[in-house]
């Protein structure tokens, strides 16, 4: 048995695609030019590779994209006026500060003080409520990509055992909220889901991601989930990125779950390039939501 591969990086073209034309249609309609500001501290590669490319998916749909680049040495007061200031920027739509931060930043105060209008990553303490909730009102990016992922493979989500492995902010927690929802931004097709919310405390971990019909990985541990600790059959969803050498693998073991699983996401082009795609969507939605304000 040879698994299907969900192709991520055409999902997420077909995605851009489509935002491509809103953004043109806003603006003919008289909306301003959808504008992103990204913060990126520090001189971490993976970073500066992932603030390029959004950037130049910006470009590419029609948004202007902005950077503001600051050394690792910035200091707390220093990033947190930057953020007052693009606040208070009326020609700005969507901030994202780029994670992680260095060492000696307070992550959370500077993502607490990003206004949730503008908040296009969706980390903010109220985005994340309305997502609880069920009310979202932007959807996290890299959780937000896996769904449409599942929607345009049409794989059914409701009624399904979903494993999340991981519970960080970014990704597990989200993840488990959207799949959990009565309704989502693709229908109840890809909601209404059974979840557990695994981790590296939970015991017999291989156990319980036996019994999932879809699982989500997302711990940050090259190739940490085998063929053996799947259900034959499941959809596997792997939103690891490792650096192995010189080689980029997932959390899961692809050739591995390529025998047991019926679909799998490759690591690179898979959940990756959603992460962006789901970005744009979010700051045309900043921008039509501010415009309409105005
Ligand atoms: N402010 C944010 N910080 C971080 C986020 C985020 O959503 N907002 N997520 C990750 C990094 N990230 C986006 O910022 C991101 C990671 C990976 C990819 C991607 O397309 N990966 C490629 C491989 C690229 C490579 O060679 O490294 C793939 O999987 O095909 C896009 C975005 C943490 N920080």
């Amino acid at each position: 048995m040879s698994a299907q591969i969900l192709d991520g990086k055409q999902t997420a073209l077909a995605i851009r695609q489509e935002i491509a034309e809103e953004v043109t249609q806003f603006i003919a309609d008289g909306g301003p030019s959808p504008c992103l500001v990204a913060v990126l501290v520090g001189e971490d590669p993976a970073s500066q590779v992932y603030v390029r490319n959004k950037q130049r998916a910006c470009e590419k749909a029609g948004i202007e994209g902005r950077l503001h680049r600051l050394p690792a040495d910035t200091d707390q007061a220093t990033l947190m006026q930057l953020v007052a200031d693009l606040n208070a920027d009326n020609s700005v739509h969507g901030i994202l500060v780029q994670l992680p931060l260095p060492a000696g930043l307070d992550e959370r105060e500077v993502l607490d003080a990003i206004d949730p209008a503008k908040d296009v990553d969706a980390f903010s303490p109220y985005n994340v409520g309305l997502l609880m909730q069920g009310r979202p009102r932007f959807l996290p990016c890299t959780p937000a990509g896996i769904v449409q992922l599942l929607h345009r493979y049409q794989i059914e989500v409701s009624g399904k055992h979903v494993v999340v492995v991981g519970r960080s902010d970014i990704v597990g927690k989200p993840m488990a909220m959207l799949l959990v929802a009565k309704d989502g931004p693709c229908g109840p097709a890809t909601a209404n889901a059974t979840v557990t919310l695994a981790h590296s405390r939970t015991a017999n971990l291989a156990d319980v991601i036996r019994q999932a019909d879809i699982v989500v990985a997302a711990v940050g541990r090259p190739e940490m989930i085998r063929g053996e600790m799947l259900k034959p059959g499941a959809v596997v969803i792997d939103v690891g990125i490792n650096r192995v050498g010189d080689r980029l693998v997932g959390d899961v073991c692809f050739d591995e779950a390529m025998q047991v699983a019926s679909a799998v996401t490759p690591v690179p082009g898979g959940v990756g390039p959603l992460t962006i795609a789901m970005l744009l969507g979010n700051t045309v939605k900043a921008a039509k939501e501010i415009a309409s304000r105005e």
